[in-house]
């Protein structure tokens, strides 16, 4: 990490994160790091605040312009059969400064799936890059692509939450 960062806190949506320092477009952020957890783990978690599903995005190319395609989300449905294995990070316990960056609807970084020093495409480094010239103090986030209407609880039924991200194309739900 080579940019200065400072966790503040507003009313509507907690601890945040701002630079102190003016952010070229591309400039990698941090990496959204801890706990890594098999997805059926991640499900049965009560605290979903934190969890970065992986997800499969192997050979995603629309990642770079797509800031859609990573899901932030695990959907807590029972009925769900998951095939595969899939993985996701948990950072509720542990965590870096990655875990206070919040949701956006008109976002200002992207996540990546990075491959560096493995092979194995289920457990890439999820990385957060810059999507556009930053201002000094401006607040830091990404959409977490949470989908409305679709996280459920361990009984199935449907979750809601809030968006309090204050842009012009905010929704009014994070999901
Ligand atoms: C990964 S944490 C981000 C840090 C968090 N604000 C804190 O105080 O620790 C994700 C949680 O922050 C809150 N949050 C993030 N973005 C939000 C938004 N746009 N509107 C409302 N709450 C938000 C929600 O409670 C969400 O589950």
């Amino acid at each position: 990490m080579k940019i200065q960062l400072e966790i503040f806190k507003r009313k509507s949506r907690g601890w945040g994160i701002r630079s102190l320092t003016s952010i070229p477009s591309g400039s990698f952020i941090c990496k959204y790091i801890r706990e890594l957890l098999e997805d059926k783990e991640a499900e049965k978690r009560q605290n979903d605040e934190y969890l970065f599903d992986i997800g499969h995005n192997f050979s995603d190319c629309s990642l770079i312009g797509g800031l859609l395609t990573l899901k932030h989300v695990v959907q807590l449905n029972s009925n769900e059969v998951v095939e595969d294995e899939r993985f996701t990070i948990d950072a509720a316990q542990f965590g870096n400064v990655g875990r206070f960056i919040n949701h956006s609807c008109s976002p200002n970084l992207y996540a990546q799936n990075v491959l560096y020093d493995h092979k194995d495409k289920s457990k890439p480094h999820i990385m957060l890059f810059a999507a556009e010239n930053i201002p000094l103090l401006k607040e830091l986030t990404y959409h977490y692509n949470y989908f409305v209407d679709q996280v459920r609880d361990l009984n199935a039924n449907i979750k809601m939450k809030s968006c309090y991200c204050g842009a012009a194309e905010c929704t009014g739900r994070m999901y």
